[in-house]
């Protein structure tokens, strides 16, 4: 059953993400969000806005700011909820920072591999947390923008730990926000990375103007794809069907909100990665999420060849032309063979 009681709640990370999640939860809790940029934070308590990465999203009175990390990880007591709201590439040195305390539970939003091991967030927490903190992913179709506006969004929490599961719920759920549960920590984090590769493929289609049929067809054989790896690294077939999976597919995919899709289309319009990823001023974890997929299914043999044609875009001088050529040029197969 839902606990309406007001929970204390420290946010690590003050990107668009963590400062909307921070946001949406002030309204029924005591939330604390931390930056590492300490100027950043300073002018963020001043305005009581996030000007640098969600601007025009006032902060509720329930919501304080801080750059102290001692004093956040400290807000969230021996009963709260430690949420980390960095990118991946963030995600093991605030790990790092965290080893050794004595913290409730950690809850991460990030969605990807990770660049240089390939690793899913939960197996970087499992490396350097091990056991002894309960934790788990929070994740699903979710736009920070929409989220801090109070508008409504369904997410699901993926842990082992059903008390951590249930706690998350009785925490996060509520007002406009809707939280799911499920033990598939694997299938949860698949959907949730490769996602935002496919995202830049349908960018790519959609700016070059290939229309509405390629996009659907983009969308439904990049399903596949996140199935096929899913399976293969050990999650459930139903978790793809679900909100982290195909939910979060079509929001990215098919959202202007969506940095990775931003990514796609200012490369179909002849932009460098470099320039498309300075001007976004946001992370997009599709971009290091290709090299890391692309590796590993490499290494596992699963065939993923939207996420290849990405990664062949992105980092080997591919023409975005090319991706969906690439695409057509393949051989029949039947729909539903899984290899
Ligand atoms: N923005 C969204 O709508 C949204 C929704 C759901 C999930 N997410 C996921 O949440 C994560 C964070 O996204 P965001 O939207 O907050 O990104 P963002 O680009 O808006 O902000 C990133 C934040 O992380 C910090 N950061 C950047 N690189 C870092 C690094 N290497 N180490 C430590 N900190 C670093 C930045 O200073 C900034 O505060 C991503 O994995 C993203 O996929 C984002
Ligand atoms: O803006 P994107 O592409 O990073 O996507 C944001 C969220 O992951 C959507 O659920």
């Amino acid at each position: 059953m839902q606990d309406k009681k007001k929970t204390r709640v420290g946010v690590l990370g003050a990107g668009a993400w963590g400062t909307a999640v921070a946001i949406a939860l002030a309204h029924r809790h005591d939330v604390m969000l931390w930056g590492r940029n300490t100027a950043a934070m300073q002018e963020m308590a001043a305005a009581r806005d996030n000007l640098a990465y969600l601007p025009g999203h006032p902060f509720p009175p329930g919501l304080t700011v801080s750059a102290d990390f001692d004093t956040a990880v400290a807000h969230a007591g021996d009963d709260g909820l430690l949420i980390a709201a960095s990118p991946v590439a963030g995600l093991r040195p605030l790990l790092q920072q965290l080893k050794g305390r004595a913290i409730p539970n950690i809850v991460w939003l990030c969605k990807g591999f990770e660049y240089e091991t390939g690793l899913l967030p939960h197996q970087i927490v499992q490396e350097i947390l091990g056991d002894a903190v309960p934790g788990g992913a929070l994740s699903g179709p979710s736009f920070a923008q929409e989220v801090a506006r109070g508008l409504p969004c369904a997410l699901a929490i993926a842990s082992s730990s059903e008390n951590l599961r249930n706690k998350v719920v009785s925490i996060v759920h509520g007002g406009n926000l809707r939280v799911y549960s499920t033990p598939d920590l694997v299938g949860v984090e698949v959907g949730g990375a490769v996602k935002n590769v496919l995202a830049i493929a349908t960018g790519v289609a959609d700016g070059l103007g290939l229309g509405l049929n390629a996009r659907a067809a983009l969308i439904t054989r990049g399903l596949a794809e996140i199935t096929r790896l899913g399976l293969a690294l050990g999650g459930q077939a139903e978790t793809f069907m679900g909100l982290t999976g195909m939910g979060d597919l079509i929001l990215t995919c098919t959202g202007d909100l969506s940095r990775n899709r931003k990514v796609g289309l200012g490369l179909a319009q002849g932009k460098s990665l470099e320039t498309v990823v300075s001007e976004l001023g946001h992370v997009a974890e599709g971009v290091p999420c290709a090299k890391a997929v692309r590796d590993l299914a490499a290494r596992r043999g699963v065939d993923m060849p939207i996420t290849n044609a990405v990664a062949g875009v992105l980092f080997d001088g591919d023409q975005p032309q090319a991706l969906v050529a690439r695409l057509l040029a393949r051989d029949p197969r039947d729909e539903t063979g899984v290899k």
